[in-house]
């Protein structure tokens, strides 16, 4: 091997093939109804329309990409650029703000995805600052604490650019919670009240080239545990998902200024299984860096997080026990940081078992 330093390798199992599958059928989703007037006559039925292709793509992929979202596409292009400049800063500079066990939100460039080292580097930062979180894992510990951003001394113009985008997501993010709800034949607003004390989060991805794209991932194979992930890909190609109808990874091919959405963990527990959260992987590449911009639209931290009422009944129980939201990311953050050998904590922990276990009661997290 010799090329990278073996902590990046992959087993060969998870090792990318270099020619895959371009995604054929990852539905691209025209949101321009969405900012048209209502008076029009067909705007009930375009939107019924709309409805329908966004359920379609959550029970079928998990993903979708979305065209005339309404997000400025100058607001767009300065967020890659201030991303450019942060990452072309010396390493001295990036780790003037790095993250640590205290420090949750900042520059990272050691994450590891099912124990492997990832490629890339990444800075996140929270749209409502500080983020409050439960301190502790441990499920009879009430103690909250604060994630608080930390700014670059350069680019200069980072901070506000960031908070401007930040805000044309959000934005976009209640515009799909409304459709996935009513997708679901819930009341548009029906997620909205999660998200009072949202502990939501934006992350600058920066994979550089790498020697060994054979051998290494830019971020292993994942799913997200938050609700909905927006995600801007630059038009260096990498992102891949799992196909649900044949377990294939397919490459999700970039269209220019589209956005790539998928539904995290949290909404296939409230959906209790009606849309999955689909895995997902990045290859490297030997010759071009890549950058990739997510906005993880997650819920506050004392959430509960359960298949909704209205989507489950004697027919069709919930099939997952509550969990706290906060808990749930305090332990990933912890197994993070201890570098476990165990897997980390998944929702498939709270699934009700196939034979009749009771539904009753909070299952603890950290077992
Ligand atoms: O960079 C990408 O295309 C995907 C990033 C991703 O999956 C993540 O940050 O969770
Ligand atoms: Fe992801």
């Amino acid at each position: 091997m010799g090329e990278v330093d073996p902590a990046f390798v992959q087993e060969p199992e998870h090792r990318p093939k270099l020619r895959t599958i371009e995604a054929e059928g990852i539905p691209i989703i025209d949101l321009s109804i969405l900012s048209s007037s209502d008076a029009n006559p067909d705007h009930s039925r375009a939107l019924e329309n709309l409805v329908k292709q966004v359920g379609n793509a959550c029970r079928d992929w998990g993903f979708f990409q979305v065209i005339n979202h309404g997000v400025s596409l100058e607001k767009r292009e300065k967020i890659f650029n201030v991303s450019r400049k942060f990452y072309a800063q010396p390493l001295e500079e990036r780790n003037k703000i790095r993250k640590d066990d205290k420090k949750m939100l900042g520059y990272n460039d050691a994450e590891h995805t099912k124990n492997v080292r990832d490629w890339k580097e990444v800075f996140d930062l929270a749209v409502q600052n500080p983020i409050l979180m439960s301190a502790s894992y441990k499920p009879d510990d009430k103690e909250i604490t604060e994630w608080h951003n930390q700014w670059p001394e350069y680019p200069p113009e980072l901070r506000e650019v960031c908070e401007d985008y930040v805000k044309e997501m959000e934005k976009l993010a209640y515009k799909l919670l409304e459709l996935i709800a009513l997708s679901l034949s819930l009341q548009p607003d029906r997620f909205h009240g999660f998200y009072k004390d949202k502990t939501a989060y934006m992350r600058l991805n920066h994979y550089r080239p790498c020697p060994a794209p054979h051998l290494a991932l830019g971020i292993g194979r994942h799913k997200d545990s938050g609700a909905l992930t927006i995600l801007a890909q630059d038009d260096v190609q990498g992102l891949e998902v799992k196909r649900k109808s044949d377990g294939e990874w397919t490459l999700v091919k970039p269209t220019p200024s589209s956005y790539i959405i998928n539904v995290g963990d949290i909404m296939q527990v409230w959906s209790n299984d009606a849309y999955e959260s689909v895995e997902h992987r990045v290859k490297v590449n030997a010759e071009k860096e890549r950058f990739s911009v997510p906005f993880f639209f997650n819920p506050a931290y004392y959430t509960i997080v359960k298949p909704l009422e209205e989507l489950t009944n004697e027919h069709n129980p919930a099939k997952y026990r509550p969990y706290i939201w906060g808990k749930f990311l305090a332990n990933r953050k912890h197994s993070n940081f201890q570098k476990l050998d165990v897997e980390n904590i998944q929702i498939s922990h709270f699934r009700v078992s196939e034979l009749g276990e009771k539904l009753e009661g909070t299952l603890s997290i950290n077992n």
